[in-house]
């Protein structure tokens, strides 16, 4: 069922101020969706609507066929799980996991909190105290509480941002891993389009409150179609070509030692398997990337490239 999230000219503002406006997107079944967007351009509100936290100002919101958007957030079956982790300090792994269960009263109550608490790898620690976890691990309590009550939906807001770079990517193999095994569509806000590239099967870029682009995680970063969704997946030259549109190269598209142009090396950074080039040209400055194994410019060397045609990338205007 390609609409079992479904967003219709929604609308969502905070008093006079229109934060998203006349928003639509629909998310398949069991499918995992970034949002991703700067800082300020709606994810959250997005979330905080989906959720039920935000009475929308017009539109609907529908999931798995249910008109939501008017019900209370409890009766939404969507589980929300955000950066700050929200556990109680005094209660321990397994209490935390099982609240929710406890307050529906539900069936098979330890069956399911072990499942849920074994799910995000943290059968060891069931009866500690949440304080005494770390980040990560109190990350995974948030996520196998939210998980334990079978959501239909599963709101992740910068899950994985309060994280270093190995829990990083150690969380999202646990996400990927729920995903796979209990099939829950899942959207998470993230402002990092590494992070939207290496979980998403769709990812939807926001600017200002509208979509300027929606697709796979390898049509967005081979093919974006705007300067903006370029710029953000790292096409970091762009230029006006000779017809008036707008072209795109990443700098390891770039070829540097050869070709009909001229420039200065302004600078160098490295960054293990390459080195990147600030070069100052007549087109202003560019970035190009050179394996590290290759011999290296130093400031001041002038270098000729080319920007070839066959590694661009052709923007739409605006
Ligand atoms: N409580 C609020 N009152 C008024 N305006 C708000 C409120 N919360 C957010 N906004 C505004 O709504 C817009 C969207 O904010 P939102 O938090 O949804 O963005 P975001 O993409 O999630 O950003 P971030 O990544 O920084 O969280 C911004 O312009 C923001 O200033």
């Amino acid at each position: 069922m390609s609409d079992f999230v479904k967003l219709d000219k929604l609308t969502l503002a905070y008093g006079d101020v229109v934060a998203v406006p006349d928003l639509s997107f629909s998310i398949g079944k069991g499918e995992l969706v970034a949002l991703l967007g700067p800082s300020g351009c709606g994810k959250t509100t997005t979330m905080r609507a989906i959720a039920g936290l935000m009475a929308p100002k017009s539109g609907s919101i529908h999931i798995d066929g249910r008109d939501v958007t008017n019900l209370a957030p409890s009766k939404r079956e969507v589980g929300l799980v955000f950066q700050s982790y929200a556990l109680f300090p005094h209660l321990s792994v397994y209490e935390n996991v099982a609240f929710g269960l406890k307050m529906r009263k539900a069936s098979n109550i330890r069956e399911r909190v072990e499942e849920a608490i074994a799910s995000v790898g943290l059968s060891d620690f069931t009866n500690r105290l949440t304080p005494d976890l770390s980040g990560g691990q109190q990350q995974r309590v948030s996520l196998a509480r939210s998980l334990v009550v079978e959501p239909k939906v599963l709101l992740l807001d910068e899950p994985l941002s309060n994280l270093d770079a190995r829990l990083r990517l150690e969380m999202q193999l646990v996400l990927k891993d729920i995903q796979r095994r209990t099939g829950v569509t899942m959207i998470f806000v993230t402002h990092d389009q590494s992070e939207a590239l290496a979980l998403a099967d769709r990812i939807v870029l926001m600017k200002d409150g509208v979509i300027v682009q929606e697709g796979s995680a390898e049509e967005m970063y081979n093919a974006p179609r705007t300067r903006f969704a370029a710029d953000f997946f790292g096409f970091e030259n762009i230029f006006p070509g000779d017809d008036g549109q707008d072209r795109a190269w990443r700098p390891g598209a770039i070829t540097l030692g050869d070709g009909p142009f001229e420039g200065q090396i302004r600078g160098m950074s490295f960054g293990g398997d390459y080195r990147t080039y600030v070069i100052d040209t007549e087109r202003g400055q560019i970035k190009g990337a050179v394996r590290a194994d290759l011999p290296s410019y130093k400031e001041g060397d002038k270098v000729r490239f080319d920007l070839p045609m066959a590694q661009a990338v052709a923007l739409d205007a605006g």
